[in-house]
């Protein structure tokens, strides 16, 4: 009722009064028979000037009424439909944002109809826990106003989910988004960022980090690997450059847009078993919030399940593709005499994708199977990715380096190259507070000296400490332990040098 039209001009101070109370009043009702009840009301007090100024306003009154509702009426809606898949069954995002968002800002009392569903989720360790989670119901619907336009969402189920062979598969779930016409501006260029921003701290906070492995598809479950940064076991100033090279990373999303590259950064993590390769991925999405992709390329059946794949991995996640020289080595190159195989006449060969080394490279660390190059891999995801904006990790592990293939250790391949070596001082003095919360003990120096002479493994050393609650039953565990390790080592050298000593001798 702000826009009333003001059309009223009483003659006299009484007629002023009436009216100004029948202009109250008149704000207050809303149907035509309180109208006429009105109006014969105001004909039996007012005088016929003011009796006609008051037909003036009313008349007035009643065609802005019926011209606002006549507007309304021709006023257009436009939908947009949001499906939980696009082509490909790749997952939209979008899909899933819109309902973290909307569980976030339902209102439960003003739903009709809601589902609520409590669900367990499997963890790594094998244990479960339970979530619930609050959507609308197709056929719900609810509304938002967002900078003053009311956006009205709706769940639906869509008609048009033919499977492959023309049948009508189950209905897909679909959400849908109203507003009128001359808002589309500010429902796709302001409102859906805004609802996409609002729900991707909520993903990460809410829900637990997951990994995913690849059966096919992906299949996720939840991420609960301990390990940080803070408890990582490692050299300290190696640690800090890891810490540094991703917060630079992130922060340089302009810098990749402006030279043209994917957002991506790629890490390969080499060294011996136990040394905390894993344990170091999953500091990292646990540092970055992002969940892991545990790429298994035994089970890629072709080219296309690969690209389905890695299309499927949403921004903020982290491609980790574990023993690469088990999967592409440099050796096999050796091994492999066999001329460049014809090619398959698919244009999207990974294999068939490659710069440099073209020649070699069908031959050098082809992934024997699927004949996937590593380079070919490392193209093909850059094309992917390049498009998406967005930032992704990608990381290799392997515990030979010198068995991979040289073009995935040429400049540019992979950004950072990070060794994970055997337990320093700066190392043991990280496991050492984790596990006793102590920083100083009368054996460090001992063991301290020892570590320079022996290689043992972070894994193993944490191993010993675990050994006892008690920091003054394991610290001298350790320090025997180290000491047979050192003795076992010398004993090794020694009858490496026997067993020459002996085999010069017989050649004599
Ligand atoms: N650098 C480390 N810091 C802290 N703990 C470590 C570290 N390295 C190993 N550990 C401990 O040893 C266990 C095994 O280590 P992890 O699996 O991370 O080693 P890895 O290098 O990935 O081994 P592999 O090559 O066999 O996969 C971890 O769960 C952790 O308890």
């Amino acid at each position: 009722m702000d826009h009333l039209p003001l059309a009223i001009i009483p003659s006299s101070p009484d007629g002023k009064r009436v009216v100004d109370a029948y202009k109250k009043a008149v704000t207050t009702v809303a149907t035509a028979t309180a109208y006429v009840m009105l109006a014969r009301g105001m004909a039996r007090e007012l005088l016929p000037d003011e009796l006609r100024a008051a037909v003036r306003w009313g008349a007035e009154l009643v065609r802005a009424r019926l011209g606002r509702t006549r507007d309304k009426e021709h006023r257009e809606t436009n939908t947009v439909v949001i499906r939980r898949n696009v082509e490909f069954n790749t997952e939209n995002h979008l899909f899933s944002a819109a309902l973290t968002y909307l569980a976030s800002t339902i209102d439960p009392r003003t739903m009709r109809r809601l589902c609520v569903a409590r669900s367990k989720d499997k963890d790594t360790d094998g244990s479960s826990s339970w979530s619930t989670s609050l959507r609308m119901e197709p056929g719900g619907s609810t509304t938002d106003t967002f900078d003053g336009v009311v956006f009205t969402w709706t769940s639906a189920g869509s008609d048009d989910n033919k499977d492959g062979g023309g049948h009508w598969g189950p209905r897909e779930t679909t959400l849908e988004l109203s507003f009128f016409a001359e808002h589309t501006y500010t429902a796709l260029e302001r409102y859906v960022p805004f609802v996409m921003s609002t729900a991707e701290p909520l993903q990460r906070q809410d829900s637990s980090l997951k990994i995913f492995l690849n059966e096919g598809g992906w299949n996720g479950i939840n991420h609960h690997h301990p390990a940080t940064f803070d408890t990582l076991a490692m050299d300290l100033s190696l640690k800090q450059a890891i810490i540094d090279d991703i917060d630079r990373f992130l922060k340089r999303k302009e810098y990749y847009l402006r030279i043209g590259k994917a957002w991506k950064r790629g890490y390969l993590l080499y060294g011996p078993p136990g040394t905390g390769k894993s344990s170091l991925v999953a500091a990292m999405a646990n540092y970055l919030r992002f969940n892991l992709y545990d790429l298994d390329l035994s089970k890629v059946y072709d080219n296309s399940n690969l690209h389905r794949l890695l299309m499927d991995m949403p921004n903020k996640s982290i491609l980790v593709i574990e023993d690469i020289d088990c999967c592409f080595d440099a050796k096999s190159r050796e091994k492999r005499k066999t001329p460049k195989p014809p090619a398959d006449g698919d244009n999207n060969s990974i294999a068939s994708d490659d710069d440099n080394d073209d020649d070699e490279m069908h031959d050098m660390g082809a992934y024997r199977q699927h004949n996937i190059t590593l380079s070919g891999l490392l193209n093909f995801i850059d094309g992917l990715w390049s498009t998406s904006g967005e930032e992704r990790i990608i990381i290799f592990t392997t515990n030979y380096k010198d068995r991979l293939d040289p073009a995935l250790l040429r400049p540019g391949r992979m950004d950072m190259h990070i060794h994970m070596s055997y337990c320093g001082w700066e190392a043991f003095q990280t496991l050492a507070h984790n596990y006793f919360d102590v920083d100083d003990h009368a054996l460090f120096p001992e063991i301290q000296a020892l570590l320079t002479k022996v290689e043992a493994t972070p894994a193993e050393v944490s191993e010993m400490l675990l050994r006892s609650e008690d920091v003054e039953t394991a610290m001298p565990g350790l320090v025997k332990f180290l000491q047979d390790k050192r003795r076992g080592g010398i004993r090794k050298v020694t009858q490496i040098k026997n067993d020459q000593a002996a085999a010069e001798k017989e050649m004599k």
